[in-house]
């Protein structure tokens, strides 16, 4: 069969491509030589402690803060030259402490950064819309709760119909229906072809969402790929939840013995069972010959909060 998948080149032309991006404040590390590549459609996550250097990657990313050393192209164009100009209207970024206007109400707020933008003034109701915040589009923002300030920033990320979308922890301050309606926006933009990078602090939330992340420690990253591969990397124990018919745990602790398993403990209502990914067929199978001596079997995971901790602690 005819092989129809892209050439490398193109292929691996990624629309976000940072290399060795380094800023120092002094004695900080802010960023501290960071290589990244995001490609085109992608949605990258990127996750950090407090000052782990998120933001102010997102500001060199952007071409807001001037790197001390490094190389950052957006599409193709370092962010610091004059081509920079065309790339810029492209973009779309909700900033970690967006600046609004309290006086101005939410339509007024996007039509001022629709002409910031050069975006037409049609766009505004529509954005409102999207994020649903068209009951309160006359409404003055200082009469906006977070969540309400929150959409309002990310509405006027969407102005322009950008192709690139810097979201420095959009889902700060949304109530749980908000966020689920904020990835729903996002899917839709990704259908579109848009490239999105986003930090959050809420790694159940993005762990699901995103296609690949990055998990940033002290200006470094310290890992990236998809969830899977970062578990993979990480090499965590997995353990099974094994629910028996009676409490015949013995039958459990016969059928694995001789088994590389980690850790066998009988609990309220199952047993767990842990061991290293490598054994996991082998004390699937062994477990599966108790046949109905066990009513349930269930395969826990390593979570992105225990992939996190191991690499950033
Ligand atoms: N303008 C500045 N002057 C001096 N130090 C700074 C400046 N901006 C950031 N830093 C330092 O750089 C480091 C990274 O900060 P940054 O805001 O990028 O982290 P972050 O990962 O976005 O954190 P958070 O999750 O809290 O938003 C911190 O140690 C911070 O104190």
């Amino acid at each position: 069969m005819a092989d129809t998948s892209p050439a490398p080149a193109e292929r691996s032309t990624p629309v976000i491509a940072v290399r060795g991006a380094t800023r120092h404040y002094g004695a900080v590390r802010a960023v501290d030589g960071v290589d990244l590549e995001v490609a085109p459609g992608e949605l990258f996550g990127l996750i950090g402690h407090n000052g782990a250097g998120k933001s102010t990657l997102f500001k060199m990313m952007l071409g807001l803060i001037p790197a001390s050393a490094g190389d950052i192209r957006i599409d193709g164009s370092p962010v610091t030259g004059s081509g920079f100009r065309a790339v810029r209207r492209k973009i779309g970024y909700l900033p970690e402490n967006v600046v609004l206007y309290d006086n101005l109400t939410g339509l007024e707020t996007l039509e001022f950064f629709a002409r910031l933008k050069g975006a037409p003034a049609s766009e505004c109701g529509p954005a409102l819309e999207r994020v649903g915040l068209t009951s309160a589009a006359r409404r003055r923002v200082r009469e906006y709760s977070k969540g309400m300030r929150q959409r309002l920033g990310f509405a006027q990320a969407l102005l322009g119909r950008p192709r690139i979308l810097f979201l420095d922890e959009p889902t700060t301050g949304l109530d749980p229906e908000a966020i689920r309606e904020f990835y729903v926006i996002l899917r839709g933009l990704k259908a579109d072809g848009v490239t999105m990078i986003l930090t959050s602090h809420i790694l159940a939330e993005i762990q699901e969402r995103v296609d690949r992340l990055a998990i940033m420690a002290a200006g470094k990253i310290q890992a990236v790929g998809t969830v899977q591969d970062l578990r993979e990397q990480m090499d965590l124990p997995l353990w099974f939840r094994v629910r028996l018919a009676h409490e015949d745990f013995h039958h459990v602790r016969a059928v694995l013995g001789g088994l590389p398993v980690l850790a066998i403990e009988a609990r309220e209502d199952h047993v767990a069972v842990e061991c290293q990914r490598e054994s996991k067929m082998v004390v699937m199978q062994a477990l599966a010959s108790l046949g109905d001596k066990v009513l349930d079997l269930h395969v826990h995971e390593p979570s992105l909060e225990d992939v996190f901790f191991g690499f950033s602690d």
